[in-house]
């Protein structure tokens, strides 16, 4: 279940403005996959055009053996059903109340009677743990809660596709680790392939098989979770270590005067990688990989004591694996 999203070439721009360029990467199926991206990278506009909502100027985008960059207004409506899409602010109806905001797309989209549809609301509702809030106005409710009513109509069509734009936007560290043990739990339960743009550092570290990240106009990586957490790539170790010495700065690339300041200074070390997030109830994820996989295949040396339980306590450590692997490279 879940199926693959493969980008080939993809380039956008908003008049004579490049918003990326060449964006080439696959999102495994069922895999959880994360990007990142310093402010006005083009994320939000990355997720639009996958969905189909913006159009790319070159470049495809696979699924299913279908390009969705070339196919007609009625086709793409066809595909986009395979999408469910959250968005920044859950883009709920103010003026409805959750059941109703949950019920809309299975009342435009399908002609499915009110008893069918109360029973699969009721059960997204239950999915997100929003049960008893159904009669509520979103004015009335959490911005956390806001956020999982948007989550259960995404899912109401049962996508094989998620996109979800900024999870932890306005949400507090509770909250947003809260989010992101939903999620987890979620794609072991639906196995649809997710994609989720942030900003949240300790999000990109410990929920996803996969990482990505946009930089000065274009993909400057993308890859399993444990190549991004040990690369030595300049703009890669400085984003996800949230570093000031690198090429990123205040508002674009640091100039070389700027660059050639900082040569000689001596960069921390990379910090240990962290065990990914496990199901709360321990069921494995399709896209769930043995720690330290990727780094063994790959003949690459985590940082010392990457994937050690001795991290209990740091956000994101499993509590479902139980008894945690040997450290490696300790
Ligand atoms: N419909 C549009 N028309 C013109 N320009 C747009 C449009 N949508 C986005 N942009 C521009 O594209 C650039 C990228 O915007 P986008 O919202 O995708 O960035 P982002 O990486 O998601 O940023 P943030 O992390 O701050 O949310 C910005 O300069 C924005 O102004």
């Amino acid at each position: 279940m879940g199926v693959e999203v493969t980008v080939e070439g993809l380039t956008k721009h908003f008049g004579s403005q490049a918003i990326w360029r060449d964006v080439s990467l696959t999102l495994p199926a069922g895999e959880i996959s994360v990007m990142l991206g310093p402010s006005g990278t083009g994320k939000s506009v990355f997720l639009k055009t996958l969905v189909g909502l913006l159009k790319p100027d070159q470049g495809s985008i696979w699924i299913q053996g279908q390009d969705l960059t070339t196919l007609r207004e009625r086709q793409l409506y066809e595909v986009r059903k395979l999408f469910g899409v959250l968005f920044q602010d859950g883009a709920l109806f103010g003026s409805m109340n959750l059941f109703d905001n949950i019920a809309f797309p299975l009342r435009e989209h399908t002609k499915k009677p009110e008893s069918q549809v109360r029973d699969i609301v009721m059960e997204k509702i239950e999915l997100v743990g929003l049960q008893g809030a159904e009669g509520k106005l979103p004015g009335e409710i959490s911005g956390g809660m806001r956020k999982r009513a948007g989550l259960a109509r995404a899912l109401v069509l049962d996508p094989e596709i998620l996109l979800i734009d900024e999870p932890d936007s306005g949400l507090d560290p509770v909250r947003t680790s809260y989010i992101n043990q939903l999620f987890i739990d979620l794609n072991a339960q639906i196995d649809a392939t997710f994609l989720i743009v942030t900003h949240d550092i300790n999000t990109a570290r410990t929920v996803p098989d996969n990482i990505g990240l946009l930089y000065h106009k274009h993909l400057a990586m993308f890859g399993p979770r444990e190549m991004l957490l040990s690369s030595e790539e300049p703009v890669v170790r400085q984003f996800l270590n949230a570093q000031t010495v690198g090429p990123i700065g205040m508002s674009e690339e640091k100039d070389a005067t700027e660059l050639a300041a900082e040569s000689g200074m001596e960069l921390p070390p990379l910090p240990p990688i962290a065990l990914q997030l496990g199901t709360s109830d321990g069921r494995p994820r399709q896209g769930e990989k043995e720690p330290g996989a990727w780094c063994r295949e790959n003949g690459v040396t985590p940082p010392p004591g990457s994937f050690a339980s001795s991290h209990a306590g740091v956000p994101g450590v499993s509590r479902a694996t139980g008894t945690a692997p040997e450290p490696v490279g300790a």
